[in-house]
């Protein structure tokens, strides 16, 4: 007899895959390994007309769901995988992720919205439930992606040219090494841009202004004051961006660590206030919004305030 769908095998901390795959034809030395893995019975294939097989359910869905940069592996146990083309800032509908998990019988899982993903990274997969679903059901699929701009795309990363003004009286005067420098420097290099100069400012609003507005004239595409984001005497970095006239979108994020962080614009151009956790932590407030940033995204007061919920890290 012929399989009609890939049987799995889990070995806790060893193995999770496919033993046998749809379509193989059963012999007398497979029953053993049938029954270690429980199975005693087996389906043979005899669909109806109005119905369609897992795996050909899961690839017509996969190709109404994937959009720009966005590929799909498989079937293997009626699954379909999602996988990004390019670098770049991951944009998933939650609109219709919840619209189709409402189809009975479907179940598609993906990322959060908005992360920076890398080339060939796994962004999520589907598959329908039972062995064959309705055709009726595989269409809905189908007219929900239509019906939205996208349900799942990649946008690749802008290369842009980018300013640092590195504030602390004690950097300055030489006192200490400037450990922020290189931090951002990887951050920004891992995603494709530059930064073409840092420049350096002691505790003072006046130099900090001084230094921004230097990026400004050079039009650079971003500009990072890193430093005198808190509540010390010595913290000038918001007054001084705000000085120079920037929208400040927010000063303070809902998220630790990352709470100091402020986002503003000059004209198009963003200038973020990065706090000292910055240097320290993995991951803060600056590693939701440079990818964002850098994808083009504008970012809002509503893309701050919503942080906080899920915007805890360990801090
Ligand atoms: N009473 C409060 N204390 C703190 C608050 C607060 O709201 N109330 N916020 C905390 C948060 S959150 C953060 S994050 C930190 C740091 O904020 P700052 O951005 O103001 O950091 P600084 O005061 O400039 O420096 C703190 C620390 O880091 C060293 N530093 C700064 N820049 C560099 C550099 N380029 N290279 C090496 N080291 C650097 C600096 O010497 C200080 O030791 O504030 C919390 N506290
Ligand atoms: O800006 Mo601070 O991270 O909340 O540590």
């Amino acid at each position: 007899m012929v399989l009609a769908h890939d049987l799995t095998q889990i070995i806790p901390g060893k193995f999770k895959g496919r033993l046998f795959k749809k379509g193989h034809v059963i012999r007398e030395t497979d029953i053993p390994h049938l029954l270690n893995i429980g199975k005693g019975h087996i389906y043979t294939l005899d669909i109806p007309e109005e119905y369609a097989h897992e795996d050909e359910a899961a690839q017509q869905m996969a190709d109404a769901i994937a959009g720009e940069n966005v590929y799909a592996v498989g079937p293997s146990e009626g699954k379909m995988t999602f996988k990004s083309e390019i670098q770049g800032l991951i944009k998933i509908n939650p609109k219709a992720v919840h619209e189709i998990n409402e189809l009975q019988g479907i179940a598609l899982s993906t990322l959060f919205t908005n992360r920076p993903v890398e080339q060939n990274q796994h962004l999520g997969g589907i598959r329908p439930i039972p062995l064959m679903i309705e055709k009726r059901i595989v269409r809905e699929v189908e007219s929900i992606c239509r019906k939205y701009a996208y349900v799942a795309k990649v946008i690749p990363f802008r290369s842009l040219k980018v300013g640092v003004v590195t504030t602390g009286s004690e950097v300055y005067e030489g006192r200490i090494e400037d450990k922020f420098g290189p931090v951002v420097k990887q951050k920004v290099e891992h995603f494709g841009s530059e930064i073409v100069e840092q420049c350096f400012a002691p505790d003072q609003s006046e130099e900090i202004e001084k230094k921004i507005t230097y990026f400004l004239n050079q039009g650079v595409d971003l500009i990072l004051v890193t430093g005198g984001m808190s509540v010390d005497p010595d913290d000038r970095t918001p007054l001084a961006i705000k000085n120079i006239g920037a929208d400040i979108v927010r000063y303070g994020t809902p998220m630790l660590p990352g709470s100091m962080l402020l986002v503003s614009y000059y004209d198009q151009i963003p200038i973020l206030g990065l706090p000292g956790c910055v240097m320290h932590d993995p991951y803060t407030s600056f590693d939701v919004f440079l990818p964002r940033i850098l994808a083009g995204d504008k970012i809002t007061i509503q893309d701050m305030t919503t942080l906080g919920y899920g915007g805890f890290h360990a801090c």
